[in-house]
């Protein structure tokens, strides 16, 4: 079993700790603590409890809101309902197998909420949350305390507060990471009524007959024009100082990818690739998709439109888009504050604080990007914090699989311009066939995606406190 060597937790070291901030918060020697119950903290929270440790969670939703969560259920999503691509060719599906095969309470609840998406595992959301709230609230391992913590505990903690944690707890961590804890904005997309699309100008299809879940939108190039020209005068109405700072690519505003060039949007979010327009049997010169929200089909996002526009400029934008002009907007798009470490400087590949190995951190705050990437590090941090209570050492799983890549890079990584990473294949060694040149990349990824699925399989298989499903992947010998 691969695993990392150090950071074991002295008891001895337990007992000198500072006494608790919040009044009745008594962690014991079997007793991990965990806060936020989002992606990262309900399943680190699980993953802890079934481990056999007391877990104690706190969750300051709804008492204190934050800018983006509408509900008290843990696990909500705030933006997208999609947890990403299934198919063995996508880093994602190999993460999500992954966690499948520990008993990922994320993976369970979106399965059991799942709505037709191509190849995507997307969710309907209040049915997804509830379900992991529930999940959570009934361990008979887990005290669900309501409240904000505003201090560190004492004792292992797990941090999971994600992109917004809240202020008083940002400035309870500036001493343990140095100030070295960053904050800027990323943004959601408008969601309009279904009852609102023209459906005689947008039409279902999938890129290159995959399965019809997608609305597309078609433009020709003069709406294209029209269109663009209507984001760049929007975007000169709103206020400029989000501009300078950096976004993740994989949510950066429309705005912004505008900003970037005429092109740019045609070759990123509005590409036409692979959808023929059944008016025209061609491809259009744009297309905006739009994204099912809801189990009922009745609220669609429009899928890579983050958006900070003014709420009556992004109307107008919208309903620029030929299939919108009448949309009605039922949740318009925003950006918000987004808080995470400089990972590299200040954690180990076990999720725990270098300079304070008691403490560990997971989800969008330990440098991911994404719900799922969320999921599996809160999955690892809870088991970790469960074996440092029960006085054994974190471990790190192998890198060959997706989870093990993802912590082994935030753990790495070039810490002068750090930022956030979601899954991807070049977190994992790159694989070669002996007696073969070069394999195309639909030849190797399945293959990458069973050598990470085994070799995680075989090290969960090594942790006592995990059950590790049977199944996948198939027995054939799989090339280092
Ligand atoms: C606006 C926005 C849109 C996003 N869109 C997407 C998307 O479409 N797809 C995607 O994959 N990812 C998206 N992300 C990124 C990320 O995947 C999600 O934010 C994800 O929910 C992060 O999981 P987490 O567990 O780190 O944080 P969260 O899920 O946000 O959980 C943190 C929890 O901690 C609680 N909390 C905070 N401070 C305290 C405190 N002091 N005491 C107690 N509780 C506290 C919060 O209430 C919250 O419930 C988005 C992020 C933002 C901000």
């Amino acid at each position: 079993m691969r695993g990392a060597r150090r950071r074991a937790f002295p008891f001895a070291t337990l007992a000198r700790m500072k006494s608790p901030s919040n009044p009745g918060h008594q962690p014991g020697h079997n007793t991990v603590t965990v806060v936020g119950a989002g992606l990262s903290g309900s399943e680190a929270a699980l993953a802890a409890a079934n481990a056999g440790v007391q877990v104690i969670l706190y969750e300051m939703r709804p008492q204190k809101m934050t800018p983006a969560h509408r509900s008290a259920n843990f696990a909500e999503l705030v933006c997208s309902n999609s947890l990403g691509g299934e198919a063995d060719t996508n880093a994602k599906g190999l993460l999500q197998a992954e966690m499948l095969s520990v008993g990922s309470v994320v993976m369970q609840a979106a399965h059991q909420a799942r709505l037709p998406a191509g190849g995507a595992l997307a969710v309907e959301r209040d049915s997804f949350s509830a379900q992991v709230t529930r999940m959570v609230r009934e361990h008979p391992g887990i005290t669900v305390r309501q409240e904000e913590l505003t201090e560190l505990p004492e004792g292992i903690t797990v941090i999971a507060t994600g992109p917004l944690t809240s202020d008083a707890l940002a400035r309870a961590l500036a001493p343990v990471t140095g100030g070295e804890h960053l904050s800027f904005y990323d943004a959601a997309a408008p969601v309009v009524a279904f009852d609102s699309i023209d459906m005689d100008l947008a039409f279902r299809a999938g890129r290159y007959d995959q399965s019809a879940d997608y609305i597309n939108c078609p433009m020709n190039k003069e709406e294209y024009e029209r269109f663009y020209a209507a984001i760049e005068l929007a975007r000169s109405h709103t206020p400029h100082d989000w501009e300078k700072l950096e976004f993740f690519d994989g949510c950066m505003p429309i705005e912004e990818i505008a900003r970037r060039g005429f092109n740019t949007p045609r070759f990123g979010p509005m590409s036409p690739k692979g959808l023929d327009d059944p008016r025209t049997g061609r491809w259009p010169y744009a297309v905006v998709q739009l994204r099912q929200e809801d189990r009922e089909g009745r609220m669609w996002s429009l899928v890579g439109f983050q958006t900070g526009l003014k709420w009556g400029d992004q109307k107008t934008v919208v309903q620029l888009i030929p299939g919108l002009q009448n949309a009605e907007i039922v949740r318009y798009g925003v950006m918000h504050r987004n808080t995470y470490l400089n990972a590299p400087k200040l954690i180990d590949s076990t999720l725990q604080l270098r300079e304070h190995p008691r403490l560990l951190v997971a989800g969008v705050l330990a440098g991911t990007e994404g719900y799922l990437e969320s999921a599996a590090t809160g999955w690892l941090a809870g088991t970790n914090a469960a074996r440092l209570a029960r006085g054994e050492e974190p471990l790190t799983p192998p890198q060959e699989s997706m989870l093990g890549g993802l912590v082994r890079y935030l753990a790495s990584a070039n810490a002068k311009n750090f930022q956030p990473m979601n899954t991807n294949w070049a977190l994992v060694p790159d694989l070669t066939v002996e007696g073969r040149k070069k394999l195309g990349k639909r030849e190797k990824r399945p293959l990458m995606y069973q050598r990470g699925l085994q070799a995680f399989r075989a090290w969960a298989t090594g942790l006592k406190s995990v059950q590790v499903s049977p199944g996948t992947p198939s027995a054939e010998t799989v090339p280092s």
